[in-house]
């Protein structure tokens, strides 16, 4: 069976993307995603998605991670399969379409390359010793961390992912450096099980963990450098809420290719 796919990347994050709006999907084969997103025998992507039609959206997003299971929200996957409806011709400069945490509106700058991604809003942030643990659509961990350049994010990341509290459901592990004018973030993320050079749903965690570490209040920009470039964040926060968030950054097609 030939396959068509797309290959797509939100600031180094990367997704392979499949047209499904002709047909219904069902019976999803976990083993074939994880095998054409491994790095060695496959594509090579940290998750892949499929569109497809839905009655009440524009068009529905279906995410898995690299290990080939049902992953929660994605927001770099996100912000990419909102580039790729534009390629398409499924939308223009503006969506509201449909993820596994519920509605998203997007809009997207005029060359496709850019796009501003709303996420859920958040009302729950705990703590775990210092860090900050909360859910912008997946669960994530922030940890500040001092020397982040030259930290192992990798075994660090993998230990709080497989400690005791968090080894059945999983988490994403974030660390976070203040650099004055911008945050620095690395992680190590659930599904991929590996650093990968950005996550859209964990910068979105770190900006309000540090909004809330700061008792910042009000409308708040963040500037965040990952890995693979740069993202920004937005939100109000009242002390207790976060609403109007988005995620901001780049959504590049790659390449488009087919398999057997
Ligand atoms: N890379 C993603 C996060 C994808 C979901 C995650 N790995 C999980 O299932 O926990 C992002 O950009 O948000």
């Amino acid at each position: 069976m030939k396959i068509n796919f797309f290959k797509y990347q939100g600031a180094g994050n990367d997704f392979i993307l499949i047209d499904h709006t002709m047909s219904p999907l069902k019976n999803i084969d976990n083993q074939l995603v994880e095998q054409l997103c491994h790095r060695r025998f496959g594509i090579g992507a940290d998750g892949l998605m499929f569109i497809t039609k839905h009655e009440d959206y524009d068009f529905e997003m279906h995410y898995f991670n690299a290990d080939g299971k049902l992953g929660s929200m994605c927001g770099n996957g996100g912000r990419c399969i909102v580039a790729f409806a534009k390629q398409l011709g499924i939308i223009d400069r503006e969506t509201n379409f449909l993820a596994v945490d519920g509605p998203h509106y997007a809009r997207i700058s005029e060359n496709g390359e850019w796009v501003d991604l709303q996420m859920i809003d958040v009302d729950t942030i705990t703590k775990d010793g210092e860090a900050y643990v909360l859910n912008t659509g997946s669960p994530h961990y922030v940890a500040l961390q001092n020397d982040l350049k030259d930290f192992d994010v990798f075994t660090e990341g993998k230990n709080i992912r497989y400690n005791s509290t968090y080894a059945e459901k999983g988490i994403n592990v974030n660390f976070v450096e203040d650099k004055g004018d911008h945050l620095f973030v690395r992680t190590y993320e659930r599904g991929v099980e590996d650093e990968t050079y950005a996550c859209g749903t964990g910068v979105t965690a770190v900006a309000m963990a540090i909004a809330k570490h700061k008792n910042q209040t009000g409308h708040i920009k963040t500037a965040i450098k990952v890995l693979g470039g740069d993202i920004k964040i937005e939100f109000d926060y009242d002390g207790k809420e976060f609403t109007n968030v988005f995620l901001c950054g780049p959504a590049k097609l790659v390449f488009e290719g087919e398999v057997e």
